[in-house]
């Protein structure tokens, strides 16, 4: 696989830690379903905490990406979705700490609500 940052200053710059936009070339695309903040052991919410969800929704993005064959490095598109966009920064932080520049392109919505109560949920697009 072999990606590519497309950067114009004809658009806004990011505000957060993704690109503009990724081009990728790649033998096969990965499309991941959304992971929240469950444990895989137990099934339930890691904990009430938003960052503590954050980390484990990346934790369970990350064990699929590897069951897959990929590493964060494959991650080309992320759609993010919080229930508080308040948290919009601790959600940036946390993602800038795991997920390894070029950043890949993303999205981030505001939602109502997501399944078991979470506050968070992530999901992605792999180029392998
Ligand atoms: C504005 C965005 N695309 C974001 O924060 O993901």
């Amino acid at each position: 696989m072999s990606k590519a940052i497309i950067h114009t200053d004809a658009a806004p710059a990011a505000v957060g830690p993704y690109s503009q936009a990724v081009s990728a070339s790649a033998g096969k695309l990965v499309f991941l379903s959304g992971q929240i903040g469950l444990e895989p052991g137990t099934g339930e919410l890691v904990s009430e905490n938003f960052e503590g969800q954050v980390r484990q929704s990346f934790a369970n993005m990350q064990a699929v990406i590897e069951a897959a064959g990929g590493t964060l490095d494959n991650v080309v598109k992320l759609t993010l979705f919080l229930t508080d966009l308040s948290k919009f920064a601790s959600a940036n932080a946390i993602m800038a700490e795991i997920i390894p520049q070029p950043y890949p392109a993303r999205s981030t919505l505001g939602v109502a609500s997501l399944p078991k109560g979470a506050q968070f949920e992530v999901e992605a697009i792999l180029a392998l």
